[in-house]
């Protein structure tokens, strides 16, 4: 899939299309080896067959699941090359696959057997009110995603890294996104795992170099970048932080870019850019002067200037602090009835608040990337990651 070299906003929907239709029962275009011989393989062809009929998209994650287990009953285990970093349909297919190890032909024959089985039964019976059952969605490696009383929570979850956002997670997010943007819920939430929020960027991104040397990576780089800051941008639905603990670099920057940010009394906020030769990403140069002017922008941007949440409450940066002893369940008790409000209201609401917007931000996106591109190929950008990947330095 050419994503590369494509604009952000082209090789998003470019790549958004295809999910929705390189997804799209893929099992099913496919023959079914006809060698494998007993019972289990007739059902498994009925399975294959009838999963064309179904009345219901069963959603990404599920044609995910069927595609995995379709391969490993026809073909046994995963041993195909993994598709490069930017090749996120195909990356997400093989993951899917490839997560399945060695599991027996026999047991993935089943399993999609059971899988459609179920798919079927949710899916004759779709008119009936649904149990709104806490449900991990599986998928996601470095996620954790629930659907719970009309609220989509997307957990970044490394956390014995801090929550550093690499590779993998930021195109996660983006596909998570993407999915939350069409579910059933009514609020999307990210929140961290473990101590903190995120510690921004995973600066070991910068040691995995292409073919096409540290040009390419920090090339790469930079469509990765304006891709994932422009799905905030255009996520059509309230989009709330729960910021349970401190945070730094881009998951401060996109905070500029939420509905609702609360946070924990233990949370920081941190974009020590200046420190890592780098320049503010996530619309930041534009969201923060006009969130709390650009004395206090200025101080955080380029100084440095790590907030207390006390401090980035007082400057409109965040909606409101809790203590954090009883954050968890003073948040979720206010997200929750927040989630009963009327959907469509809601939606339309933030469309008003923020389309006009919409086209400054894209364009600011794409600036703030591409001095990025710049920014990472710089000695004081490339010392301040090796200082810190050679444990000389840490903000
Ligand atoms: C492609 C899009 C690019 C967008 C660009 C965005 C810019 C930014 O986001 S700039 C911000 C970058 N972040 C940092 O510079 C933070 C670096 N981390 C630290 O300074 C410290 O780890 C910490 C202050 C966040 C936490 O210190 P603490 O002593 O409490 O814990 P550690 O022992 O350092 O961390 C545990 C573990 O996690 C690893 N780790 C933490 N943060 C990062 C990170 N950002 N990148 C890579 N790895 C990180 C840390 O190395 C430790 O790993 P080991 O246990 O393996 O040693």
């Amino acid at each position: 899939m050419a994503v590369v070299g494509l604009s952000g906003r082209l090789a998003r929907c470019y790549c958004l299309r295809a999910v929705r239709s390189s997804l799209c029962v893929p099992a099913l275009q496919l023959h079914v080896s006809k060698t494998a011989m007993g019972a289990s393989q007739k059902d498994f062809e009925s399975a294959v067959n009838q999963v064309k009929l179904l009345k219901k998209d069963p959603g990404n994650e599920v044609k995910l699941k069927l595609y995995a287990l379709y391969k490993q009953a026809t073909e046994g285990p995963c041993n195909t090359p993994k598709p490069g970093l930017f090749d996120l349909i195909n990356k997400a297919k093989w993951d899917a696959w490839n997560a399945l190890g060695n599991l027996p032909k026999e047991t993935a024959r089943q399993n999609y057997v059971d899988l459609v089985s179920g798919l079927r039964s949710s899916s004759d019976s779709s008119s009936q009110v649904k149990p709104e059952a806490d449900k991990k969605q599986a998928g996601y490696e470095t996620l954790v995603i629930t659907s719970e009383d009309h609220i989509t929570k997307i957990m970044l979850n490394r956390p014995a890294k801090k929550n550093a956002l690499n590779t993998q997670m930021y195109q996660e997010i983006m596909l998570a996104l993407e999915a939350a943007s069409k579910d059933d819920s009514t609020i999307t939430v990210f929140t961290g795992s473990g101590d903190y929020y995120s510690s921004g960027n995973d600066l070991t991104n910068f040691t995995d170099i292409p073919p096409g040397g540290v040009e390419e990576k920090a090339k790469n780089g930079a469509i990765l970048l304006r891709d994932f800051v422009d799905c905030f941008i255009d996520f059509p639905k309230p989009l709330v932080a729960v910021v349970n603990g401190p945070a730094v670099g881009i998951s401060v920057t996109i905070l500029g870019l939420f509905d609702l940010v609360y946070a924990s009394d233990r949370a920081t906020f941190h974009t020590p850019f200046s420190h890592l030769g780098q320049t503010p990403e996530g619309c930041s140069s534009y969201t923060f002067p006009k969130i709390m002017g650009l004395a206090k922008a200025v101080e955080m941007l380029i100084f440095g200037k790590k907030l207390t949440a006390g401090e980035a409450y007082a400057q409109g940066l965040v909606t409101e602090v809790f203590p954090d002893s009883t954050f968890e369940k003073e948040v979720w008790t206010r997200l929750k009835a927040y989630s009963k409000l009327p959907r469509n209201a809601m939606r339309i609401s933030k469309q008003i608040i923020r389309n006009h917007e919409k086209e400054k931000l894209h364009a600011i996106n794409a600036e703030e990337s591409s001095i990025l591109q710049e920014r990472w190929l710089s000695d004081e950008c490339v010392n301040a990651v090796m200082n810190f990947l050679s444990q000389k330095a840490k903000l």
